[in-house]
């Protein structure tokens, strides 16, 4: 059995507790120091009164709290630490490179920086991980395999990590947020509330699983629905006039650039 330990009950934390709670060889438990044992009851895991706990109890323990909270994080954790170097970190913190997380934690520590989204908690997620240079491959290994089994993974070089929050980590509220303008569209147009948000959430889903599924490209799968002259074409005019790619590239610039501030 395995013991995965969280510090941090919040969004990101909630998806990879649904994202790992099927698996029988995984235990769960959490520590966060408002919410923690309410979502522990919610997600039906074992709450501890300390991120000390948690690490005692754990062979992995995953840092889940907002990225300004490392520092404290750290003092809370650093008897713990003492006592019990051979936990594995998993840190989710957005921005805090591993040179950060091991000034913090300890220079011997083993440590992942793992970049997931929310997707994780419906076990269609997509993590960018980054190892250290040492880390020893059957360690390297094991930690994969479990994010693997919440979607797609990649061993990214800690420098592309800015892009891949901006466009996977941050990434499933711009879809979502294209989900309610189709959605929005769709009411103004006399559908009700419950066969717009259909109409719209159905047509994101299945367009992405119909892209991955038969390992088509976004645009391969635009022009097989857009036939010649027709009434795709016209709307898809008004996209490239609006000029979405580039508000796309702005919208990634922009969280890149916070993203970086952490750094
Ligand atoms: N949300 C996302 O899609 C993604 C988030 N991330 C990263 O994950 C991290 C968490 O983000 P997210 O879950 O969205 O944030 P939330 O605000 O939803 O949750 C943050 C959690 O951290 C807890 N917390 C705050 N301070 C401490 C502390 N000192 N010790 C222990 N727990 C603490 C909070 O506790 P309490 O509730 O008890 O007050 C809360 O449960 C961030 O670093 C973010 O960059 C990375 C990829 C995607
Ligand atoms: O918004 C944030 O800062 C975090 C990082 C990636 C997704 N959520």
């Amino acid at each position: 059995m395995l013991t995965i330990g969280f510090i941090g009950s919040g969004n990101m934390a909630q998806a990879m507790i649904q994202g790992w709670s099927g698996n029988p060889e995984v235990q769960l438990t959490v520590y966060s120091p408002n919410s923690g044992k309410r979502v522990a009851k919610e997600l039906g895991i074992t709450a501890e009164d300390s991120a000390m706990a948690v690490w005692l109890k754990s062979d992995l323990v995953v840092l889940a709290t907002p990225a300004d909270q490392l520092a404290a994080t750290a003092k809370m954790l650093q008897p713990a630490i003492l006592m019990k170097p051979s936990v594995i970190v998993a840190s989710v913190l957005g921005g805090i490179s591993l040179a950060q997380l091991h000034q913090a934690l300890g220079e011997q520590l083993i440590i992942t920086r793992a970049l997931p989204n929310v997707n994780v908690g419906v076990k269609y997620g997509y993590t960018a991980l980054a190892f250290d240079k040492d880390t020893n491959p059957d360690i390297k290994g094991a930690v994969a395999a479990l994010f693997l089994e919440f979607g797609r993974t990649d061993e990214l070089a800690e420098e592309k990590f800015g892009a891949a929050s901006a466009v996977a980590g941050s990434g499933p509220a711009f879809v979502a947020a294209f989900t309610e303008a189709l959605k929005q569209a769709a009411l103004k147009n006399g559908l009700t509330e419950e066969i717009a948000a259909r109409l719209a959430e159905q047509t994101v889903a299945g367009t992405a699983r119909h892209m991955i599924e038969a390992k088509k490209t976004p645009l391969t799968l635009a022009n097989e629905v857009m036939t010649p002259g027709g009434s795709t074409a016209a709307g898809y005019d008004v996209l490239q006039k609006g000029n979405l790619n580039q508000l796309v590239l702005d919208t990634i610039t922009a969280t890149m650039a916070k993203n970086a501030e952490f750094e």
